[in-house]
């Protein structure tokens, strides 16, 4: 399928995955990639972020230290948005975000979630929203970011990252973003581990499984959708 089509029918659309470091990031800098080829406007959108290191390239932006997904995405847009737009909450400690605002002595809430996402709401023709961690990623005690993409209304795009262990989880993510309320409109196999016969007998369960279309096929180290 092709990315710029779905874009045409949903302005904005949120990318989650089977788990943390499943190729969320990697998927959606492929779509970003895909989506100024054709010539559509992407905002990308990382709004919470856990981990920084310090990037010597970044001297120009005064923002030395910053998150990997976001500098991954503010490059596949080819910089034509700031770091802190594309990520405006950003923990230092790579764990749980709701953990490191604790630790940080900050709120992270529904609230905060909104007052960023109204600040970028203009920004680009359409906007991909890279969520953190798998689907329901805590916020704080009460809160979950599921919920918050449920109060939105956003539709959803699920990575799966191709290994042992995957369909439990594909499935499992698959009913959880439904049981939100929430439309997954499509799903992306990574083959993280290299399309092995099994890795792709394992993508055909799934395909069969679900009812939202695989929308593209990812393979290792791939540099352009196709
Ligand atoms: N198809 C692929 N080919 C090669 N490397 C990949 C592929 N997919 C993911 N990776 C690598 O695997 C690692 C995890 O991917 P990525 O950062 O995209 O995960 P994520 O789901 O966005 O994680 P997080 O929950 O931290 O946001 C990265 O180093 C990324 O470059
Ligand atoms: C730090 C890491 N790379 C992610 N950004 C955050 C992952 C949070 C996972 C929370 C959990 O479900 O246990
Ligand atoms: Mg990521």
């Amino acid at each position: 399928m092709n990315i710029s089509t779905l874009f045409n029918q949903h302005k904005t659309i949120f990318i989650t995955g089977t788990d943390t470091e499943v190729g969320k990031t990697f998927c959606a800098s492929l779509m970003v990639k895909a989506l100024l080829k054709d010539n559509l406007d992407i905002f990308p959108f990382k709004p919470i972020s856990a981990g920084t290191q310090y990037y010597p390239e970044l001297e120009a932006s005064n923002n030395t230290m910053a998150n990997e997904d976001a500098v991954c995405l503010y490059n596949a847009v080819q910089r034509r948005y700031s770091l802190d737009q594309i990520n405006p909450i950003v923990f230092d400690q790579p764990i749980a975000p709701h953990i490191a605002a604790k630790m940080a002595q900050q709120a992270l809430d529904f609230n905060r979630l909104d007052i960023a996402y109204k600040g970028i709401k203009d920004l680009g023709e359409v906007q991909l929203i890279e969520g953190a961690g798998g689907w329901h990623l805590p916020l704080n005690d009460s809160e979950l970011l599921s919920e918050w993409v449920a109060q939105h209304q956003l539709p959803v795009i699920m990575v799966v990252g191709v290994k042992l262990g995957c369909l439990n989880h594909a499935l499992l993510t698959a009913q959880a973003i439904e049981q939100s309320g929430c439309n997954l409109i499509g799903w992306i196999a990574n083959y993280i581990e290299g399309d092995s016969d099994i890795a792709k007998q394992n993508v055909a369960f799934i395909k069969q499984k679900l009812n939202a279309p695989l929308i593209h096929s990812v393979q290792q180290g791939q540099t352009e959708l196709v």
